[in-house]
């Protein structure tokens, strides 16, 4: 649904995004995370032809962003973080001038337009001007309109920055229901809990490339080593350890808790859990330790450039 190839964009002398290959298909979402001036939102700018590309294509929907920049429009449904929202319209009105924009007409219109705004919780100040809105509101507001002519690709930068918990998480289910129906979307976020909870694929951008393009555990096992299982006892035990097979490394070891790193779990763990219980070691579990997506990320912006595309 989104494919790019060599994807660039210059200004002047300085190259914003630089040879970008993606590839994001029905039903997937991908988040496109990196540091302030990254090159995201130039990004999400190529792949709506507002921008045009120095290098390399790209089709979204399967219309190339360069010649067939009406028909890109009408198939993606874009939320940047400047709004563009009109402050003397009413958020009723305004929605009405995008779905005639968008060919929406009549009940059908109607339909649409209030659906929207109840999910959203803004049937309330429908006929209130835009210009009195909160930041949530006006983002939400922003959101219904991306999502007025149910696109089959959604563009999302920030989409839940301004919102407070209790609409973020409906933004967040609507993202996860978009899924489900096999939108196309790519979000770009600093909020990385945000990222892990609703990408299928992460990809890291610094200085206009993308370093890293993998699923979330893929991405974290890259660039954090393989997973670190504790081995919890129910009261102190201080006895020998089994012996560990290749793959397995004793990392900490505590009063009540033994913490291992295990190249291969699948292989490892049934036989290290036999081990154990033969030693009559008190297990009381053995689980492999959460590690976050932040700790993936931190680690690839702050390796240095070079190192960072050996890595990859
Ligand atoms: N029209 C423009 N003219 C010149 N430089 C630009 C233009 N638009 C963006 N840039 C530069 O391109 C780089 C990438 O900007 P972009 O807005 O894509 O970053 P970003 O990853 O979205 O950052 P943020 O997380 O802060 O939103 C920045 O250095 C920015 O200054």
């Amino acid at each position: 649904m989104i494919q790019t190839e060599d994807l660039s964009k210059a200004f002047g002398d300085f190259v914003a995004v630089d040879g970008l290959n993606l590839h994001v298909g029905a039903g997937e979402v991908l988040a496109l995370l990196g540091p302030n001036g990254a090159g995201k939102t130039t990004t999400v700018r190529l792949l709506t032809s507002v921008l045009r590309p120095t290098r390399g294509w790209a089709t979204v929907a399967g219309y190339d962003v360069v010649h067939q920049p009406q028909k890109v429009r009408a198939n993606v449904g874009v939320l940047t973080e400047q709004h563009g929202l009109y402050a003397r319209m009413t958020g009723e009105e305004y929605l009405y001038f995008f779905a005639e924009l968008y060919g929406l007409k009549g009940n059908a219109a109607h339909h649409r337009v209030h659906t929207l705004l109840e999910q959203f919780g803004l049937a309330d100040v429908a006929r209130r001007r835009i210009g009195e809105y909160s930041k949530g509101m006006r983002q939400k507001l922003a959101l219904v309109r991306a999502l007025l002519h149910a696109p089959p690709v959604l563009l999302l930068d920030e989409p839940t920055s301004a919102m407070d918990p209790e609409n973020a998480r409906i933004v967040r289910e609507t993202i996860r229901e978009l899924r489900r129906a096999n939108h196309t979307i790519i979000l770009c976020t600093h909020n990385l809990t945000e990222a892990e909870m609703l990408a299928n694929r992460i990809a890291i951008i610094r200085r206009g490339r993308i370093l890293f393009n993998d699923t979330p555990d893929a991405l974290k096992r890259h660039l954090l080593g393989a997973p670190v299982f504790e081995l919890r006892f129910a009261q102190a035990w201080e006895g020998d350890l089994p012996f560990l097979p290749d793959g397995v490394t004793l990392i900490a070891r505590g009063v009540d808790w033994i913490h291992l790193r295990i190249e291969n779990p699948h292989q490892s763990n049934p036989y290290l859990l036999a081990s154990f219980a033969q030693l009559n070691a008190p297990l009381l579990y053995f689980s492999e330790l959460p590690r976050s997506l932040e700790d993936a990320y931190l680690r690839a912006v702050s390796m240095d450039l070079e190192e960072a595309h050996a890595t990859s």
